[in-house]
């Protein structure tokens, strides 16, 4: 596994995402790690987080982090198909989320550590198709797949 999560090879000027940058002194600092051929994230929702009942964690924080971790994910293969590494000083690989399709299997338990996995669908030119799970202990409580749009790099002057 990489020792540098995805989200700290953002930029400054991109670091501000609530979900997962570390910009934001008051987001949730999602990090994501490049394992093999998967991503894996890990994160356990502070209990206000809580959907209709006090013990499951509300869908808009499992779209969050599905979110966040594909788009990381989407930048981490990204980096590997094009033979470079996160944080080698030259312009950084970004992508912003397109689509975002998320079924909720199961009640996703809330106190509890939840394990995000991506891996890559496809990557043709810029839009780069990730799977994604979300797990609680052995049990997959949702699944998604996700568009991600990679950044043009700026025209250089
Ligand atoms: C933009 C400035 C951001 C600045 C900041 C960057 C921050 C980087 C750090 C991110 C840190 C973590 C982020 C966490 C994850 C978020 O939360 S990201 C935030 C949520 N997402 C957004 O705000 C994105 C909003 N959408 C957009 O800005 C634009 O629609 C996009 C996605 C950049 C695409 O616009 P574009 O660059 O003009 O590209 P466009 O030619 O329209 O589309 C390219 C291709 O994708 C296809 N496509 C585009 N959208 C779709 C779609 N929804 N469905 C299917 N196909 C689609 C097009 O058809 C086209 O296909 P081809 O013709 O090439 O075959």
């Amino acid at each position: 596994m990489s020792d540098m999560a995805i989200q700290d090879s953002y930029p400054p000027e991109f670091a501000h995402c609530f979900g997962c940058g570390p910009g934001n002194p008051h987001g949730h600092h999602l990090k994501s790690y490049l394992l093999g051929y998967e991503t894996i994230a890990r994160f356990t929702p502070d209990l206000k987080y809580s959907g209709g009942v006090p013990d499951h964690v509300y869908g808009g924080m499992i779209a969050s982090l599905m979110d966040c971790h594909g788009t990381a994910s989407a930048a981490a293969f990204a980096y590997r198909k094009d033979g470079r590494t996160m944080g080698d000083g030259r312009r950084p690989i970004r992508f912003v989320t397109a689509s975002l399709r998320v079924e909720f299997k199961k009640p996703t338990p809330l106190g509890c550590e939840l394990v995000v996995k991506g891996q890559l669908l496809s990557l043709q030119g810029r839009k780069a198709w990730v799977d994604l799970k979300l797990a609680a202990g052995d049990q997959v409580c949702a699944t998604g797949e996700m568009l991600a749009i990679r950044l043009p790099d700026p025209v250089e002057s």
